[in-house]
This record gives structure tokens, C-alpha cells and sequence, in this order.
């Protein structure tokens, strides 16, 4: 299977990515704020409590006295109860702000997807889109939402307990504010190796979702090439590496973690070496020294968020810059007019085509053809001959690198792509059918069509007979790619796709699987009642349609080798000649 290629991304913290990446919060502006005061609450909170113990110790137990007691217990109280409340609405605002980021990355990153050019398809592959669009974009709704709950606690609990330490002992407090610049440096050391372990794990994820996906795609194909082997050997390979990476940001974990613990006890082993002389000395009070202690312990944790979030921030960074790329990507073929009341007759000019799908590689040169309205035009040739690029050009999938194609006269970069695709009916040589009913399925064609309008299309291509023998007609499901129909039905049934919006301009790339004898002429019929009136490209397979072209174009090597009609072309006895001699030897062949 082949390998996703993954952009190495930035190590350093990228500020004009994440101001891109943070336009995405401008909906949610109010619920942020909202989620900032509460979280300023949360980290005040937290840090009163230790406080409030100092006080019931130096009060209530080392004086004796029940002054105030009542009060302390509401205030208490109060604050447990309001600390509660903060916690409900925070996790209910991140996990809005979290889901809804997610919901509009992925938003944008699809409608961009539908409106890329064939190019950016032929080079970039399903799983790594499917990756882009799934776990990268979740990775950063989440680490965008709760890495803002994270980084605006930590700060408010660190400058709530600096601001009790030093208002209740400044000396003791340095001895907690000197371990603050250690804890953090060995906390940045430690998390971006464990980030770039699990940024390696991140990478092999997408290219294991590639090879998911084409291991599901290419499940019976594997299964008939008996390739099993091969593809699990490889697919362990894949994770093994992934398990490596990650067994290796576990062992980092757990050298960080003990060393951070270390440090705090260190740091709380001073305090209360330190805090006992004090209070021995009668320097400071019992409630003092253990709100020290509480505090040297519940200060380290908001540094070591800190250092993850930031740590975070970086690795999540990588899917930034995949996600935002994707979003920012520019479609190659754009609108150059907005005339949506143009109409499309069906005059079509190559002038002096030339085409290259890469650099380096000519695949037309200065192609020319003329084709009239209600002209037939079957492309025969050699395999990689041109025929598909020819049609993807008339579609304006591609563009012309030289030259100009004409629609009615006009340059057909003037006729807006609605318009073009609007009047243009397109049947694939392996149609593909969506989840959803047989009628469904043929709207796609014509978004607003009536049922009437579908059951006209559906007859007019021998579609209506075989739809109603269905167990449920047209409201029958046709499963995941049409796979409950026969090809030969998916087939009439993505002809009628076409024909709905009655198409000026019909483009057939004829399937080479053969069908029965009675369903290939069905389809022929069908063919030959949609092409009727309409300019055609035909990509034939089939002698029939050849047969019955009003123009065929013998293609080789992106050039016209021969044209004519059938009869002009069999006098002349070249190569279209040998090819029908061919194709009819093949035939008689087949049926013999
Ligand atoms: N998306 C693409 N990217 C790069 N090269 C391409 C692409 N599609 C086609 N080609 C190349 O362009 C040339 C013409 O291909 P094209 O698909 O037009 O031939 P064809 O006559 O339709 O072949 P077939 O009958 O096998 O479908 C071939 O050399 C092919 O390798």
C-alpha cells in the first residue's frame, strides 16, 4: 500500500498559524470570555481553600475560640457550592466551544473539498484527507478548548497562591517561587520529547488510516490477488512503528513524572524544615505552616499544566498547519464570470490544445477539433492514448495549459462552472451510486426534479421496468455504491442520473465490463435515446456505439490519428480498420 507522504511541519511555536487557526473562535467570542472569568473563579477558588485552613487551624483549633465560626462554615459552604457551579459551566462552555470547533473546521475543510480542482485529488490521497478530517481536526477543537481552560486556570491558581504566600511569609514563599524556573525548564525539556514522540505517532496514524482505507476499498481485490499476507505484513510494520513511538513517550512520561514529584517534595520538605523553625520561634502560625505545605504542593501542578499545554500547543501545531493547508488550499479552475442565465447549445473547438497533467510530460499537443451541436463523437484508441483527458478537458475538470476550447464560440473559462456542469450529463465508466433510494439516486441529477421528471428520465433509458420489478420501485435502497443493483442497473440508473437535467453536452465513458447480451442491448438503446440531439463524447468500448457515431476519432498518443465516420473509416483501411477487425474477432470470439 502506499505511503502518505506527511509535510514535516515547524517545531517552534508558529503565532501567525495559530492567529489563522484562532479565527476559527470568533463565534464562539461571547462563550470565551464567558469560559476566561469563570476559569479565573475556578483557579481564585482553589486557591482560597488552603487559605481558609490556615484560618479554622489558627482559630477554631489553636485558640480554641467559635468566633466566626458559623460564618466560616457558610463561606465555606458558599464557595463549594459556587466552585461546583463554576465546574458544571465550564465544562459545559469548553465542551461547547471544543464541539463546535470541530464542527466548523471539518465544516470548511469539506465544502473546500468539493470545491478543489481533479489536480489536487490526483496528488493528495483519501487517507490522508480522511486523517486531516478526523482525527487532526478533533485533536485541535480539543486542544484549542481545554488547553484555553488549562492555561487560564494555571495562571489565575499560580498568581492567587503567590499573592496568599507572599501576604502570609515572603521569605518562606521563595523558597516555592526558586523551584518555579527549575520545574519549568525540566518540564519543557522533558514534554517536547514526548510531544515528538507522539508527533511521530500522529504521522504513522495517518498513514495507517490510509492503509485502512485502502485495505477496506481494496478488500475483495486483495482477497482475489491472495495478497493477505502482504498487506497485514505491511500493516504491522505501520504499527509496530507506531507502538515503538509510543512505548517511547510512556518510558519519557514516567522519567518526568517521579523527577517532578521529587521537586515538590523537596520544595515541601524546606518549607516545613524551614516553616517548623518559624513556628517553633513563634515567628509564624500552625495554620500558616500548613497552608505553606498545601500551597508548595498544589503550586507545582498548575506549572506542570502549563508546561504540557504549551508542550500541547506545538505538537498540535502539526494538525494546524495540515488542517489549515487543506482549508487554504486555492482551487486550481475558478469562475472568471457570474452569467448564470447563460445557455449551453453545444458547439464545442479545441484551438491548439495542449496539455500536461505534470511538468515535463505532454499528454496533448496543439489538438484540434471542431465538433457541431447534436454531433456523436465516439474516442477509440490505445489505453493512455488521451481519451479521458480529452473529455475531462471538455468538463473543464482540467484546464488547457495552451490553447483555447470554445463552447458555442465563447471561451469556455467565460462560461461560469454551473452553468458548464449544469448542461453537461457525465456517465462514468464504473458509475458510482449513493446510499438512498433508486429515485434519490437519480435526483442527484436534477436536485428539484419531481417524481414525475424521475420516472420520465427512468423510461426514457430502459430504467423504468427492471426499477419496478424492485421490491420497493423507486423508493428501493440501493446500498453503499449501488452495491444491491447490478452493474447493468447501477448503470441505466446513472443514465438516468444524466439525462434528467437534459444536458446539452453528454459525455459517456462506456463501461468495459461485460454485461448480458439482453442488458448490454438495453443500454445500447438507452444510449442511443439520450444521445439523440445532444452533442456527444463518447469513450467507446462497445462496436455498437461505434458503429453508430456520426464521427469517430482513432486517438494515439494525444494526437487524431484518423476521423471519419465508420464506413469513410473501414474504406480507408489504417488503423481504425485493424482495430474494428479487432474488436469484431474479439467478439465472434465471445459469443462462440
Ligand atoms: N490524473 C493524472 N495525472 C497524471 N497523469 C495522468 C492522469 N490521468 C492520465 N494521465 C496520463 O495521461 C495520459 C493519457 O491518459 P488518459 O487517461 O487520457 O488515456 P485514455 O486513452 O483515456 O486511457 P484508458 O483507455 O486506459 O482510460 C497517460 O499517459 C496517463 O498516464
Amino acid at each position: 500500500m502506499a505511503q502518505i507522504k506527511e509535510k514535516e511541519y515547524k517545531t517552534n511555536f508558529d503565532l501567525n498559524l495559530w492567529k489563522r487557526y484562532l479565527s476559527f473562535l470568533k463565534p464562539y467570542k461571547k462563550s470565551l470570555i464567558m469560559l476566561i472569568i469563570i476559569m479565573v473563579f475556578v483557579g481564585a477558588i482553589d486557591a482560597t481553600f488552603p487559605y481558609l485552613s490556615k484560618y479554622a487551624i489558627d482559630n477554631f483549633v489553636v485558640k480554641g475560640t467559635y468566633e466566626n465560626f458559623y460564618k466560616f462554615i457558610m463561606f465555606y459552604a458558599f464557595l463549594i457550592v459556587f466552585q461546583t457551579v463554576n465546574v458544571y459551566y465550564l465544562i459545559a462552555i469548553a465542551g461547547k466551544i471544543d464541539m463546535g470547533l470541530c464542527h466548523d473546521i471539518r465544516k470548511s475543510a469539506f465544502e473546500r473539498l468539493q470545491s478543489l480542482s481533479f489536480s489536487f485529488f490526483d496528488t493528495t490521497q483519501t487517507g490522508y484527507l480522511m486523517a486531516r478530517l478526523t482525527s487532526d481536526v478533533s485533536k485541535l477543537g480539543d486542544t484549542l478548548a481545554w488547553g484555553i481552560v488549562d492555561m487560564v486556570w494555571g495562571f489565575s491558581i499560580m498568581s492567587f497562591i503567590l499573592f496568599y504566600l507572599l501576604s502570609l511569609n515572603a521569605r518562606l514563599a521563595l523558597y516555592i517561587i526558586l523551584a518555579i524556573p527549575v520545574l519549568f525548564v525540566i518540564s519543557i525539556y522533558f514534554q517536547k520529547r514526548i510531544l515528538s514522540q507522539y508527533r511521530k505517532v500522529r504521522k504513522l496514524n495517518s498513514q495507517i488510516t490510509g492503509s485502512f482505507n485502502e485495505g477496506i476499498m481494496g478488500a475483495k481485490t486483495t482477497k482475489v490477488l491472495s495478497t493477505e499476507d502482504m498487506h497485514i505484513g505491511e500493516f504491522k510494520n505501520e504499527t509496530g512503528e507506531m507502538k515503538k513511538a509510543a512505548i517511547r513517550a510512556a518510558v519519557l512520561s514516567s522519567i518526568y513524572m517521579p523527577i517532578v514529584i521529587s521537586l515538590g517534595s523537596i520544595s515541601t520538605a524546606f518549607i516545613l524544615v524551614m516553616g517548623g523553625k518559624q513556628v517553633y520561634l513563634n515567628m509564624i502560625s500552625y495554620g500558616t505552616l500548613v497552608a505553606f505545605i498545601s500551597y508548595s504542593i498544589q503550586f507545582f501542578e498548575p506549572v506542570r499544566e502549563l508546561a504540557r499545554v504549551m508542550a500541547e500547543l506545538i505538537s498540535a501545531q502539526a494538525a494546524a498547519e495540515r488542517v489549515i493547508d487543506l482549508i487554504e488550499t486555492k482551487p486550481e479552475i475558478i469562475d472568471y464570470s457570474d452569467d448564470d442565465s447563460l445557455k449551453i447549445n453545444g458547439d464545442v473547438v479545441f484551438e491548439n490544445v495542449s496539455f500536461k497533467y505534470k511538468e515535463g510530460e505532454k499528454v496533448l499537443e496543439n489538438f484540434n477539433l471542431n465538433v457541431k451541436k447534436g454531433q456523436s463523437i465516439a474516442l477509440v484508441g490505445e489505453t493512455g492514448s488521451g481519451k479521458s483527458t480529452i473529455v475531462n478537458l471538455v468538463c473543464r475538470f482540467y484546464e488547457p495549459t495552451e490553447g483555447t476550447i470554445y463552447i458555442d464560440g465563447v471561451d469556455y473559462r467565460k462560461i461560469p462552472l454551473k452553468v458548464l456542469h449544469s448542461s453537461l450529463g457525465y456517465v462514468l465508466q464504473t458509475p458510482h451510486l449513493f446510499s438512498g433510494t433508486v429515485a434519490d439516486n437519480i435526483r442527484y441529477g436534477k436536485l428539484d426534479a419531481t417524481m414525475e421528471e424521475i420516472i420520465e428520465a427512468a423510461k426514457l433509458v430502459n430504467a423504468h421496468e427492471f426499477i419496478m420489478g424492485l421490491e420497493k420501485g423507486y423508493d428501493t435502497e440501493v446500498g453503499e455504491g449501488g452495491s444491491k443493483l447490478s452493474i447493468g442497473q447501477r448503470q441505466l440508473i446513472s443514465l438516468a442520473r444524466a439525462v434528467i437535467s437534459n444536458p446539452s453536452i453528454f459525455i459517456l465513458d462506456e463501461a468495459t465490463s461485460s454485461v448480458d447480451a439482453h442488458t448490454e442491448h438495453m443500454i445500447q438503446d438507452a444510449i442511443n435515446n439520450v444521445l439523440k440531439g445532444r452533442t456527444s463524447f463518447i469513450i467507446a468500448h462497445r462496436l455498437s456505439t461505434i458503429v453508430s457515431a456520426d464521427r469517430i476519432l482513432v486517438i494515439d498518443d494525444g494526437k487524431i490519428l484518423e476521423e471519419g465516420s465508420h464506413k469513410e473509416l473501414l474504406r480507408k483501411k489504417g488503423h481504425y480498420y485493424s482495430l474494428y477487425k479487432n474488436m469484431l474477432m474479439s467478439d465472434i470470439h465471445l459469443i462462440s
